[in-house]
């Protein structure tokens, strides 16, 4: 280690692991601050211990296009514990399933509408309108950014079956909100990402998803690495304040009162934690309003241990016309092999959950097994084993109208002083390969600063 600089990382989730990981990689000195007890910020496993078992905070989908997240997982060495099924299933009331190929031949027939009853003149319909959307996203009309995913799926004319077995629940997945409120620049920006990526590494991006819990996923072999290298991590660490003198970073202020020297920062704290820490960078007015205007988007997660199995044809299944109560099951015996001596365990999410994260437990649990019991028939005679229902108010940033354009660069004005993390601006809308990539740029920046010099 011949840099004798201090690096310092606020912020143990993704955009932290990766920043603390990466930094490390490149010989350098650094301590990972952390709020709370453990890592993994909002990716982590979470113990249910009734059942004897560990699920996550909530289901987490993989894009084949996370290139960052790749990079990650290959630094920590759980690459392994990526599966991509190449398929997906949607699920209609009365129990009617169609499967959805995302390679090859049937990926086509998915973009033309997989709806079972789609007219000819539908998926015609749907091909043209699906040509004119990839257009769309690649050459963007100026008036994107005021539209609404739902108001430009009706300007592009995608028919109502296309919409039902495919776009809204994609676009759902992708931002979080119901495409009502979602921003369709959001969206266009991902699609194109999406595209571009296709081209790059000549094969759709498809989705994919963990063979493990988050925990073993993201954390424990970013353990391993800052063992190796010496990366001082120090949990329940709060940092109040980033100090800055003469234009460069001199260290943090914890909430202890003490003092943290450093010379360089990654600062990877969400935008609901933000406040306060840049009260010494000159543009930080902008940052604190961009991040109150970006909002919250809550999700509701559900790990639901049933007495049976449902039934389900794949890994994970899209609940057509569930949204508010359940827009995906996951089937974690498929995902995991698990064994079901103590249940057969399905892990349900409800994303822009808006109404649904005021409810009790209970309440939850009933209005999903209500909504279970119309669409599997084999859930009709089903008894709950252990319920453990995640609410997640700040779940993501939120990406409705309005939004697109607000999210700050990894660059500050302070060339020491970085910022990553989901929010950040990036390629791609609130996920995880948003942090990995804002930490891939925010080290970036770091390791770009010129050598100190000797005396
Ligand atoms: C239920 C749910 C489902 C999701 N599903 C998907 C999905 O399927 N696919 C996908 O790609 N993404 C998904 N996401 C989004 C993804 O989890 C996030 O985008 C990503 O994990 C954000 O990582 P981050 O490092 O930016 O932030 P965080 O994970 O929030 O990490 C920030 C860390 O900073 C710490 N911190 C905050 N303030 C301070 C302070 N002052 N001092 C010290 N430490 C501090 C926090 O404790 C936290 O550990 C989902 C999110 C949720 C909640």
């Amino acid at each position: 280690m011949n840099d004798p600089r201090h690096y310092v990382v606020i912020g143990g989730g993704l955009a932290g692991l990766a920043s603390a990981v990466w930094l490390a990689e490149a010989g350098k000195r650094v301590t990972l601050l952390e709020r709370r007890g453990r890592l993994g910020g909002r990716t982590h496993a979470l113990a249910a211990p009734p059942v004897d078992d560990v699920p996550d905070n909530g289901q987490h989908v993989i894009a084949s296009g996370y290139d960052h997240l790749f990079r990650y997982l290959t630094s920590v060495g759980t690459r392994r514990y990526v599966a991509f099924p190449h398929q997906g299933v949607l699920r209609w009331p009365g129990g009617r399933a169609t499967v959805m190929a995302t390679k090859g031949f049937g990926a086509l027939r998915t973009f033309l509408g997989a709806h079972p009853d789609a007219s000819p003149a539908d998926r015609i319909r749907a091909g043209i309108a699906t040509a004119r959307l990839g257009w769309e996203c690649l050459n963007q009309p100026a008036d994107l950014a005021d539209l609404s995913t739902e108001q430009w799926f009706e300007r592009i004319g995608m028919p109502a079956t296309a919409r039902e077995a495919l776009w809204d629940w994609l676009a759902l997945g992708i931002a979080a909100e119901p495409v009502r409120q979602e921003s369709a620049k959001v969206f266009a920006d991902v699609l194109a990402t999406g595209i571009r990526l296709g081209i790059r590494h000549r094969r759709p991006v498809t989705i994919g998803y963990p063979t493990t819990d988050l925990d073993t996923l993201f954390v424990t072999g970013a353990e391993r690495v800052f063992e190796q290298h010496g990366v001082d991590v120090r949990y329940r660490a709060v940092v109040r304040r980033i100090n800055i003198h003469d234009g460069a970073v001199s260290g943090v202020l914890l909430a202890d009162g003490t003092e943290l020297p450093a010379d360089a920062v990654v600062c990877a704290v969400p935008n609901s934690n933000i406040g306060g820490l840049l009260d010494d960078l000159p543009e930080h007015n902008e940052i604190y309003s961009a991040a109150d205007k970006l909002g919250y988007t809550p999700i509701v997660s559900t790990n639901l241990y049933l007495d049976r199995p449902l039934g389900t044809k794949g890994e994970f299944e899209a609940i057509i016309g569930g949204v508010g109560v359940i827009d995906e099951v996951f089937d974690r015996q498929r995902m995991h092999q698990r064994d079901t001596s103590r249940g057969w365990l399905y892990c349900l999410t409800t994303s822009g959950a808006y109404e649904q994260i005021h409810k009790s437990q209970e309440e939850v649990v009933a209005e999903q097994m209500a909504l279970l019991r119309r669409y599997y028939p084999a859930a009709r005679e089903a008894k709950v084993v252990h319920a453990q229902v995640v609410p997640m108010p700040r779940a993501t940033f939120s990406q409705v109208v309005g939004t697109d354009g607000l999210r700050p660069d990894q660059r500050t004005s302070v060339p020491t002083l970085v910022l990553a993390g989901d929010w950040t601006r990036t390629d791609w809308s609130a996920t995880m390969e948003s942090a990995a990539q804002s930490a891939a740029r925010a080290v970036d920046l770091l390791l770009a600063l010129p050598a100190p010099v000797a005396v």
